[in-house]
């Protein structure tokens, strides 16, 4: 009677959440709220205006026909560092993708074969105030989750070096591709910090606990093998040029991410969605999403299509 009791209750509460967690994967052309607000002392608007106090570089987006969009970190001069103004380039970038219904798969990269060296150390040093430091921690946390939770098919392509806030940029992809002689390095101890973008949450998810705690803790210079060996790498690409049939490693991402972007944008949209639900929500929630999203593919035309073709899968 109790536990009857008690699952009706979580049921509700579970459907409750799960429709708040699909109102937020919709994708709409409205901006999304944010994962801060005045609660926590946080104005999206005002802290946008301080970053932008702190320029260079900027962060392009490509949107191709084909489905799959690339980011470029733009800021060559300091190893693709992340300015103020940046920061703010990526959240807009971030909100341009969240409403893309054409939209299947990303790239996320680095200009001139460099991936991320993290935040612009000069900015870091003139915002050193923790309130300063606590805004803009929020506002890149803000940026990265939405990145990972777009209804896209992500990954990191990683040349070059990843340092500190790089290396959290990569965890807020669902992969990441590493180039030879490429590192990701969270270097947060070596500068008295630790992750702030969301990256130690991210990173536990993806390596474990033993893991994060080794990579974080002595702030690793993971190498492709060592990537490939803790789980942070998904995929070591081939030197550009080696064989001729590579390609760059910008057509070795993008040939790479095909096998997972292959197919209509509402069923690949839906992938992801449910592989979000479960990798975000308690088990009952996620469940409740996955039938939601599963409501979305049933019955529609590609379900009809393959169902009218009789395709075998053998
Ligand atoms: C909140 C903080 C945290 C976070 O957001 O999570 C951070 O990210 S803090 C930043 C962490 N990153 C670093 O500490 C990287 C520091 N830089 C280096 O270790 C080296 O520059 C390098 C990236 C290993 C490259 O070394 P090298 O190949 O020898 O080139 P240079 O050192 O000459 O660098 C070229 C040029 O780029 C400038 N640079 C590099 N990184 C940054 C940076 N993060 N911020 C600002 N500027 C950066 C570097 O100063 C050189 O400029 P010039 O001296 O003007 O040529």
């Amino acid at each position: 009677m109790v536990l009857c009791a008690l699952n009706r209750q979580l049921l509700r509460r579970s459907s409750s959440s799960c429709c708040v967690f699909m109102a937020r994967l919709q994708t709409s052309s409205r901006r999304r709220r944010c994962l801060y607000s005045s609660t926590h002392g946080f104005n999206q608007e005002e802290t946008r205006q301080k970053l932008r106090a702190f320029p260079g570089g900027s962060v392009d987006l490509l949107k191709q026909d084909s489905g799959v969009a690339v980011l470029t970190i733009n800021n060559p001069a300091r190893m693709n560092a992340f300015s103020g103004s940046m920061m703010v380039d990526l959240e807009e970038k971030v909100s341009q993708l969240e409403s893309w219904t054409e939209g299947k798969g990303l790239v996320v990269r680095g200009a001139a074969e460099t991936f991320c060296s993290g935040s612009d150390l000069n900015a870091v040093r003139a915002i050193s105030s923790p309130q300063d430091g606590m805004k803009m921690c929020m506002f890149m946390q803000d940026a990265l989750t939405r990145l990972l939770r777009l209804p896209l098919v992500s990954v990191a392509l990683v040349e070059g070096r990843a340092l500190g806030g790089g290396a959290e940029l990569t965890t807020a992809c669902d992969f990441r591709l590493m180039a030879p002689g490429s590192v990701i390095q969270f270097v947060h101890k070596h500068i008295g910090l630790v992750p702030g973008w969301g990256g130690a949450a991210r990173l536990v998810r993806i390596v474990g606990s033993q893991n994060a705690l080794k990579l974080l803790g002595g702030a690793v210079k993971v190498d492709p093998e060592r990537g490939l060996d803790v789980g942070l790498a998904d995929g070591v690409l081939e030197a550009d040029g080696d064989a001729p049939s590579a390609g760059t490693h910008l057509q070795q991402a993008e040939d790479w991410l095909r096998r997972y972007t292959e197919g209509p944008v509402p069923v690949i949209q839906a992938v992801k969605k449910v592989v979000l639900a479960g990798r975000e929500l308690p088990l009952l929630e996620a469940l409740q999403t996955e039938k939601e999203v599963f409501g979305t593919v049933w019955g529609a035309p590609a379900n009809l299509r393959a169902l009218a073709s009789k395709s075998k899968h053998k």
